[in-house]
């Protein structure tokens, strides 16, 4: 994939060829989203594919395709529903994302409205509910129909499905006699994860986030499958009608709350764009506490009449609008700080949050890094966020984007509790009880606990197990975390996993005999590990686990020291500071004082060392290469990577690079040899681009070095 033309200088083909992508891309999106209830892209990276097709028609109008994504409203109905066609279409919104936005669209208004600046023109403002639209036809009171939005005209008949929710009555009095109600069944956050917990249960398949299942809850050809769900309802609006519900948008919405439907309770009437942003910001305050998820607010004229006469474009009326909350921002209250400590004994405090929906996901967890993040400082002591700190009790704002894992950006110290304290780190190891010391040039506490410490011991042997370690097929994250606690067949240190057939031939019961295991798979895992008592010596170092001694640096020091009988007697004779062992480590192109002293010091350390000894007794360690002996087509290339990266992260591309003998710079320069260009590529892209330096794919790079 190659990076996004400007529009400005797109050529005609170019722009045709682009929207044709586009329009397929977007209607495969659409049909994942609202066919089958499992989005397979983010809503931001869908909201970017519309606007870039936007972007491109408005600049060549001539070139708008018939089945264009913005003539278009959701997705046609199903297979297996019966259809129903609207009698008025049931649209989408337009939406804004900046304040300026909203300014714009009430003068726009006032433009085809012919009114002043000056003369009133009041709004509704009110939660834009995150679920999916239902139409409920009423006739002399009865339902008597519902029906999804589908692709605005025809939707599906979900009738018997909705007679399910009690929050829509089956009669209603006073009512015209015709008049369809519409609104949102959404589900809320509590029957959410209660759901997820059943479908987990069950061994069904969970949903990504409220709407999702929701939109999955009610379109089921069971109608008892959606009674056993918990769905919800608000009205916020109305279809077809035999008589006008009343003169204003509002005292429609008080109609039918009368007729007994549920309406939201934050709606509000605002007197200009001023008003609308004020009420904006507060629904935003409120989001994490409504229970339930809402992903803008929907500001509508309220006069009806006013209304009437502006009407609608092809999708969207003209006297409504959805100011959407950015993707990918939420506040949250903060409930605790919570130590989890890693591999190499670093405790690192997590943000328990209450869950809220940032980009599609629920989050209700968020990296705190460590203890002078917490307090506000970075590591040189300087302050961040104006020195404001994160205490439990706190209203705080997480930032989501991308796969990114989520942070905490900001806190609102107006909303603190009066009673929060200062987060107090914890001096000592919440897992284990050994001394967390911090070393003056370090940000982050460790347990001194070593391998004594459980949460340390299970960790590296997560990274034993690593794909880029012994990769041991059947031996994951989860059955090691099973074996560790085992009591009859522990796997506490990496060389229990070589004794673990011969110690289960003694065992009683079987581990083929256990839960969650059979013949099969436990045979499999015999011959998994039984293939991995051969293994390279680079994968052996790394797997080790010794702190600073990642992918890159076991493969420079594999193939300097080029056995593991070379490597052992090194670290084994070389003291920290000085020797011709300590030397010769450090001559070493890429090893310096730090990884050097990490070394040795664990092959010094008696309990580590007869743990790598006991394990090595069941190995045999093929010899690495010697170094600068790289064969590959990248060896000596300077190459950068650029834009999102599919197959692989981007530690993982560059250290795979390396190890093949590249060069990876962060910047495109004469000197790059190579760009490796993902979607979302930007600048760096064009720069090689106007260097006339060679751009590929994610694809032809795997391909190149031969890991397609
Ligand atoms: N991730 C994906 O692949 C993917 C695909 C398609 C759509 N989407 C998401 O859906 C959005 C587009 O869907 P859309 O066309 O339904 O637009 P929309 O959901 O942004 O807005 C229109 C809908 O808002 C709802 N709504 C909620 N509260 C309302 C209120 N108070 N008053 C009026 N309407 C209210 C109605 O159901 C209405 O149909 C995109 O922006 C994207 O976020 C994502
Ligand atoms: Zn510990």
């Amino acid at each position: 994939m190659t990076a996004e033309t400007p529009v400005e200088h797109l050529t005609e083909d170019a722009a045709r060829a682009e929207l044709a992508r586009l329009a397929h891309q977007i209607a495969q999106a659409d049909a994942a989203y609202h066919l089958h209830d499992a989005p397979e892209i983010s809503d931001a990276a869908y909201d970017a594919l519309k606007r870039r097709n936007a972007e491109i028609e408005a600049r060549f109008p001539a070139l708008i395709r018939p089945d264009s994504p913005s003539a278009r409203v959701g997705a046609a109905p199903a297979e297996g529903f019966a259809k129903v066609r609207h009698e008025r279409r049931m649209l989408s919104l337009e939406n804004a994302f900046e304040p300026a936005e909203i300014a714009e669209f009430d003068a726009r208004i006032r433009r085809y409205l012919g009114l002043g600046d000056d003369a009133p023109l009041i709004y509704t403002a009110e939660p834009k509910i995150d679920g999916l639209s239902l139409s409920l036809r009423y006739e002399g009171g009865r339902l008597v129909q519902a029906a999804t939005r589908g692709d605005g005209e025809t939707g599906e008949n979900v009738t018997a499905n909705a007679r399910t929710l009690s929050d829509i009555p089956a009669r209603i009095e006073g009512a015209p006699d015709i008049l369809e109600v519409r609104g949102e069944v959404y589900m809320a956050h509590a029957d959410f994860e209660a759901l997820n917990t059943r479908q987990a249960e069950a061994g069904q398949k969970t949903f990504a986030n409220p709407r999702n299942a929701a939109a999955g809850s009610l379109r089921q050809l069971d109608p008892a499958i959606t009674a056993s769900r918990p769905l919800r309802f608000f009205a916020y609006g109305w279809g077809a009608l035999s008589a006008p519900l009343a003169d204003t948008q509002k005292g429609a919405i008080d109609r039918l709350e009368k007729f007994g439907f549920p309406v939201n309770p934050w709606t509000a009437l605002c007197d200009g764009p001023d008003a609308l942003l004020a009420q904006y910001a507060a629904i935003e305050q409120r989001r994490a506490t409504l229970g339930y998820d809402i992903d803008g607010v929907v500001y509508k004229v309220d006069d009806l009449a006013l209304q009437d006469r502006l009407g609608f474009r092809s999708t969207t009326p003209r006297w409504a609008i959805a100011h959407k909350f950015p993707a990918e921002l939420a506040w949250t209250r903060l409930e605790r700080i919570e130590i989890q400590v890693g591999r190499t004994g670093a405790l690192s405090p997590v943000a328990r949050l209450m869950p809220v929906t940032v980009g599609g996901v629920v989050v209700s967890n968020a990296t705190l890094h460590n203890e002078d993040y917490i307090a506000g400082r970075d590591s040189r002591g300087m302050a961040i966020r104006d020195g404001k700190d994160f205490r439990e009790g706190d209203w705080v704002q997480v930032y989501r984007a991308g796969d990114v894992i989520p942070k905490l950006a900001d806190v609102d110290l107006s909303k603190r509790p009066p009673d929060a304290a200062p987060y107090a780190f914890p001096a000592i190891c919440p897992e284990c009880g050994s001394d967390a010391i911090r070393e003056e040039s370090d940000s982050v506490r460790r347990c001194t606990g070593g391998l004594i410490c459980p949460a340390q011991a299970v960790e590296r042997l997560k990274h034993f197990v690593s794909r880029n370690a012994f990769d041991i097929e059947g031996l994951g994250a989860k059955q090691v975390e099973m074996f560790y606690r085992d009591e009859v067949l522990p796997i506490r240190e990496p060389a229990d996993i070589f004794t673990l057939e011969a110690r289960d031939r003694a065992n009683i019961p079987k581990l083929k005999n256990r839960d969650g295991w059979g013949e099969k798979s436990a045979t499999n895992l015999f011959a998994a590990i039984q293939a991995r008592r051969t293994i390279p010596l680079h994968r052996l170092i790394f797997a080790l686990g010794i702190r600073h001694v990642g992918e890159v640096n076991a493969d420079l020091l594999a193939r300097n020291y080029l056995t593991w009988q070379a490597f052992e007697a090194a670290m084994t004779n070389a003291t920290v500071g000085g020797g011709a062992e300590w030397e010769q480590l450090l001559s070493i192109d890429g090893v310096g004082q730090v990884l050097a002293s990490s070394l040795v010091t664990a092959f010094h350390q008696p309990a580590e060392r007869a743990s790598i000894d006991r394990l090595v007794a069941h190995l045999s360690v093929e010899p690495a290469q010697p170094r600068g002996q790289v064969d590959s087509p990248v060896a000596g290339k300077t190459v950068v990577f650029t834009g999102t990266l599919e197959r692989m992260t981007r530690a993982e591309a560059k250290a795979r690079a390396e190890a093949l003998g590249a060069k990876v710079a962060g910047s495109v320069s004469k000197k790059t040899d190579l760009v490796v260009a993902g979607p979302g590529a930007g600048s760096k892209a064009k720069q090689a681009a106007d260097l006339g330096i060679e751009t590929i794919d994610e694809e032809a790079w795997l391909q190149l070095i031969g890991g397609a």
